[in-house]
């Protein structure tokens, strides 16, 4: 009843050919399955990207969002901005942007309304890093990490966002949650939503980021509580991209 979704996230990487490159590849083999894809580039790349995904199945997104509607912002992309775009997506609260440059779950949850406001779908990033979950607060920081945004813009909001879990200890390092460890935390997820509303728990997308690759991408997706991923480093090589979808 869930559709699967795989959604590249470029991160900072590539050129302007780069991107195109990668979009007329991944556009090349993205053949009939039966779930959805998507990129999220860098924000220059946005309108080129726009062009080529026009009127096929590959859907466009951003990787953050202004917090702010818009005005004196320096610096800042409004969802207005993104959405004369047509990004359809907006990932918000990447551990990247928490940790790097001081994103709060406030500020995730302001960002995941103002995408809201222009019917961008938010990709709302929640997950724990190695010190947390060696200490057992994994679910404690989930807690807080949903609830902030629960509390801003409340459940109904979440009939049309996207979950992302990204164990903060599997990015970039190689190292991936196994099957089970992620299911474990895409079970609480959801359970965490049904607490509140149990249609929307069973209808909620749950991705899985962290080093996600070729290899390891079925076994993943074929966990009852994950319904597709958010891909870094496999995502900026069509082929390897391709597979993580295929294996949806
Ligand atoms: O941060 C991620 C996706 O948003 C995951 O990155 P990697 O797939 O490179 O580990």
């Amino acid at each position: 009843m869930r559709r699967s979704l795989v959604v590249g996230n470029w991160k900072m990487n590539g050129t302007l050919a780069s991107a195109k490159s990668l979009v007329e590849g991944i556009l090349a083999g993205i053949g009939n399955i039966d779930g959805d894809i998507a990129v999220c580039a860098p924000y220059v790349q946005i309108p080129a990207v726009s062009e080529l995904v026009k009127e096929t199945s590959l859907a466009l997104g951003s990787q953050n969002v202004a917090d702010k509607t818009s005005g004196a912002y320096t610096g800042e992309v409004s969802a207005a901005m993104l959405a004369e775009f047509g990004c359809k997506y907006a990932i918000v609260g990447h551990s990247e942007r928490r940790s790097d440059y001081g994103d709060t779950n406030e500020s995730v949850a302001a960002r995941f309304i103002q995408a809201q406001t222009q019917n961008i779908v938010p990709i709302l990033c929640v997950g724990e890093t190695l010190e947390q979950r060696e200490r057992n607060e994994t679910f404690g920081v989930i807690d807080e990490q949903l609830d902030a945004v629960i509390k801003a813009a409340g459940i109904e909001a979440f009939r049309s966002a996207v979950i992302a879990y990204e164990p903060v200890w599997a990015i970039g390092t190689g190292k991936t949650a196994t099957d089970d460890q992620a299911q474990e935390v895409h079970a609480y997820i959801r359970n965490y939503f049904a607490k509140q509303n149990q249609d929307i728990a069973a209808k909620l997308q749950i991705l899985y980021g962290g080093s996600c690759k070729p290899d390891n991408a079925k076994g993943l997706f074929s966990m009852p509580d994950i319904d597709g991923g958010l891909i870094g480093g496999a995502s900026l090589d069509a082929d390897s991209f391709l597979k993580i979808y295929h294996s949806i």
